[in-house]
This record gives C-alpha cells, structure tokens and sequence, in this order.
C-alpha cells in the first residue's frame, strides 16, 4: 500500500485531498494530513475520514508527499522534515516560484512540481507538472494518474511555468476579474439591470460558452456569434484593439511578482 501526505490543508491541500478521495485516485486509510494550525488539519481528517497528525510524522509515514503551502513557507517545512525525506520517497510540491532545483538541493527525496488549478476542484482543472532528475517513469504514471483524476495534467519544461501557472493556475481569477467588469459596466448602461442579475446571467454564459469551446477554436466561436455587418463585431473590435495592453501589463506585473518571491526564497534562476 502506497501512503499519501499532504502538508498544508489550506485552499489547494485540502481541495487535493477532497478530490483525491471523492473520485477514488487515493484511499482514505493511505491518506495522512498536516498544517501548521493543527484544528485546521484534524477538521479536514475528520471530513474525509483520513488521519491527522503533524508535520513530522506525516513525513515519516508518507510514500508520496504533497507539500502544499506557500512557496515563503516551503524552505521551513523541507528543513523540519528533510531527515525524513529520504531517497525513497517522492516530494510533490505545488508552490508557485520554488525549483526543483531548490527542493533537490534540500532533501534527497525524488521530487516533482505540480501546480493544480482551484478548477481541480470540479474535477476539470489543468496541472502543470515537471518531474526532477531523480523521478522514475513510475513517479510520472503516478502523478499522471492522480492529476489525471482531477482534470488534465500536462509535463511542461519548467522554465515555461511561470507563464503558464499565470495562464491555468491564476486563470480562474483573471477570468472572474473581467466578467465581474463585464457585468458591472452592463448594470450601469441605465436600463435598469440588476448587478447580480448581470453577474448571474454572465456566469450562465461563460458556462455554456465553454461547453462550446470543447468543439469550437475560439475564432470559429467569435465567428459563430459576429454575424457578418452585426453587433457584436463592433464590441470584439473594441476588445482586440484594448485588451493587448491589459495583458502585457497583467504579465508585467506577475513577472515582477514572481521574480520578487524567488528573491525572497533565494531562488532566482538564470
Ligand atoms: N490557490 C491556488 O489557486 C493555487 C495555489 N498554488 C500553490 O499552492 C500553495 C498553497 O496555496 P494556497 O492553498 O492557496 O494557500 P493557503 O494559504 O490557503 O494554504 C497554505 C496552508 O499552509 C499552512 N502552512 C503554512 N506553514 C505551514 C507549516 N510550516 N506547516 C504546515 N502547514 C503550514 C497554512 O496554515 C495554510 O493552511 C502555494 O505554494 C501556491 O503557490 C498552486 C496553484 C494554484
Ligand atoms: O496567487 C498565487 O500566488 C497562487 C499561485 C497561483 C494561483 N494562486
């Protein structure tokens, strides 16, 4: 029997250990928990029926250990775990911003990144995953398979992860954003619309243009709605023409955040 750890209950320990449970990729009696506030731990065990304990003894019964807390907090969990933290055991970690690079430099367990998305949630989120010099091609299958239970994982190169956590990870935030403005502006036109009427309406829509999207490029779908001399060219020419510059300073910004965190982790790479 393989056992799971997962230190960090927090918004992606706890939905990981929810999700894996719920749709059967680990069992409840090979899944451990920690956090640094205990109660926050032993409330999610007593949810799911796993066990609780702390930091330390998670480590030690841990085959595959799942570190879930913010990237600052990282270095201070591999330190108080790292003499558990054997070659035998496989390191998953989900935080933004900390290398492979760094975690094999801190322990001599086999290492993974893994950065899910809160869609995991639904069972539909993307994962970006870069497995470390040391995983075997059973550490891929297994990620593959526990990522794959909860959406769609992908192996990328990890100088691409920046990028692409911004695009799937902090995607979900970026997308309510704009259609929270959406709404807003549609409630302020003077016609009386409610703004929770609008933001109900918007998140049908967004709904049901994603089932589109399963089939639809995102071209084929404006194309679909823009009918020829109509309305709605008229506002995809406003979002063309403004949103490039929203995005190249949305991507300014993160860049600058993310290159502050790995100064704050001794973790810049070159
Ligand atoms: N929230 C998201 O959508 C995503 C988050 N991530 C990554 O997941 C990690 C966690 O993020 P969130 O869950 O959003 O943060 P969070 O703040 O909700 O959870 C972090 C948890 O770690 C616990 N913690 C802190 N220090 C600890 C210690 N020494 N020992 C045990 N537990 C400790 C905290 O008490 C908290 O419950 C971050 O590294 C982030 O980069 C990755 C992809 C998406
Ligand atoms: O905002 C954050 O730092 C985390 C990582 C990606 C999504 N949430």
């Amino acid at each position: 029997m393989t056992a799971y750890g997962i230190i960090g209950t927090g918004h992606m320990g706890s939905m990981l250990a929810e999700e894996f449970i719920r749709r059967g990729a680990i069992n409840r009696e090979e899944l451990w928990v920690s956090n640094r506030s205990q109660e926050k731990a032993q409330k999610l065990a007593r949810k799911l029926g796993v066990r609780a304990a702390d930091n330390l003894k998670v480590a030690e019964r841990s085959d595959v250990l799942f570190l879930c807390v913010r990237p600052v907090d990282l270095k201070g969990v591999i330190a108080e775990t790292s003499e558990l933290l054997t070659p035998e055991k496989l390191i998953v970690s989900v935080a933004v911003d900390f290398s492979l690079r760094q975690l094999e430099s801190l322990c001599r367990a086999r290492a993974a990144r893994a950065i899910p998305s809160v869609a995991s949630g639904k069972g539909l989120g993307v994962t970006l995953l870069v497995l470390g010099s040391g995983a075997s091609e059973d550490d891929r299958s297994l990620v593959f398979r526990l990522f794959g239970s909860i959406g769609w994982p992908v192996e990328v190169a990890e100088e691409q992860l920046e990028v692409l956590s911004d695009l799937t990870s902090s995607g979900p935030a970026y997308i309510s954003a704009i259609l929270r403005e959406f709404a807003l502006e549609a409630s302020m036109r003077g016609a009386g619309v409610d703004k929770d009427l609008a933001e109900q309406l918007i998140k049908k829509t967004l709904i049901g243009t994603a089932a589109l999207l399963e089939d639809e490029s995102f071209d084929d779908l404006i194309a679909m709605v823009a009918t020829r001399g109509g309305i709605t060219e008229e506002g995809a020419k406003v979002i063309e023409a403004l949103s490039p510059e929203m995005f190249r300073q949305l991507f300014s910004a993160t860049s600058a955040k993310h290159r502050l965190v790995k100064d704050r982790i001794g973790n810049v790479e070159e």
